[in-house]
């Protein structure tokens, strides 16, 4: 079965101009992965790894100075696979929303703050349902009504709704038309555990009725085990390990990998937890070689030098790692 998004060597970088003088940050760079009909893919790495870059770029909302500048973001929606980017103005503002969605960090970037909830509806969604305005409103109600949302949300202003109230509000509006692809960015990171608990099952109930796959950013792996079926890990503006998030869990293959794991709490586990030594290296002047080996326990001489690829060296479990190739495990 075809993929719903192909990403198939993608570089974005920041580009800045001093003086004549070019500075880019690639905080996008070389990254291929795809995702399936029906899955929730997650994406997690530690701040500034280029998780929320790549799925801007992905969504096409970059502006500048952050450039495309090689690779592809593909979709195929079911009438085969299109160029993100070779789209026109009209044909991506007539697949945003019904084909693609986003739900963005914080739920106060969407909501209009001086505006009632309905009128955001009003404004993004309803001239992709080709619905009257009352026969519109029916099936938002409806919506909200089926998200376990009071139908008098659509009265408020957003401030005042809690946190947790309006990010579901945002995902009702993210999903009131039935996207094929969405895209969530870190939407539950501002949230107290129970309130993210209960945003997260909804996220996933609705993934499970409408078939939808999902694109989830976080660096918060807890919520990934309980929450994605596949998990791509990235450092430094690379993808260095993909595989269902049960095997990555399980057995990660990546030294970067094996260390977000072992630093998560495990009830009854006291043991001392240790950082990795270093800092994630400036995307502006990389590393040779392996951008994870100044700081991982199994650096090689070669991986300062040659840039580990990205194999499959188990049935569906990728890993960009030289020790890995050796046979050697984190
Ligand atoms: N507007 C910008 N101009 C220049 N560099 C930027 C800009 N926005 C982000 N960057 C840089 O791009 C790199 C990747 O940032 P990005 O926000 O994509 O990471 P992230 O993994 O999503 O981090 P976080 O979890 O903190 O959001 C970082 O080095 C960051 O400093």
């Amino acid at each position: 079965m075809t993929p719903v998004l192909s990403v198939r060597g993608l570089r974005a970088y920041y580009q800045m101009r001093y003086f004549g003088t070019l500075r880019e940050v690639r905080a996008v760079d070389d990254i291929t992965l795809e995702v399936r009909r029906d899955e929730i893919y997650g994406l997690a790495g530690e701040s500034s790894s280029g998780k929320s870059t790549l799925i801007k770029t992905v969504a096409r909302a970059i502006r500048p100075p952050l450039n495309v500048v090689g690779g592809e973001v593909r979709f195929d929606f079911g009438q085969g696979e299109r160029n993100l980017y070779a789209l026109s103005a009209e044909d991506l503002a007539a697949t945003r929303w019904r084909n693609l969605s986003y739900i963005m960090q914080g739920s106060m970037n969407v909501l209009n703050p001086v505006r009632r909830i309905r009128q955001s509806f009003i404004d993004f969604a309803l001239h992709h349902m080709a619905l009257p305005l009352p026969a519109f409103l029916q099936q938002v109600e409806d919506h909200l009504a089926h998200l376990s949302l009071r139908p008098a949300v659509l009265d408020s202003f957003p401030h005042e709704l809690s946190g947790g109230m309006r990010q579901r509000v945002t995902i009702a509006l993210a999903t009131v038309c039935r996207p094929d692809f969405i895209i969530a960015d870190e939407p539950t990171t501002a949230l107290d555990v129970v309130v993210q608990k209960g945003v997260l099952a909804m996220i996933r109930r609705l993934q499970r009725e409408m078939g939808s796959s999902v694109l989830f950013v976080t660096h918060d792996m807890a919520v990934h085990a309980n929450l994605t079926d596949r998990l791509g890990i990235m450092y430094a503006g690379r993808l260095v390990e993909e595989a269902p998030t049960r095997a990555l869990f399980h057995r990660p293959l990546h030294p970067y990998t094996a260390h977000l794991i072992r630093s998560l709490p495990r009830i009854g586990d006291d043991a001392p937890r240790h950082g990795l030594e270093g800092r994630p290296p400036s995307l502006a002047s990389p590393p040779p070689g392996c951008r994870f080996h100044p700081r991982c326990p199994l650096a090689m001489p070669v991986c300062r030098e040659v840039v580990p690829p990205m194999e499959e060296l188990e049935a569906g479990h990728r890993v960009a790692c030289h020790a890995a190739r050796q046979g050697i495990l984190p």
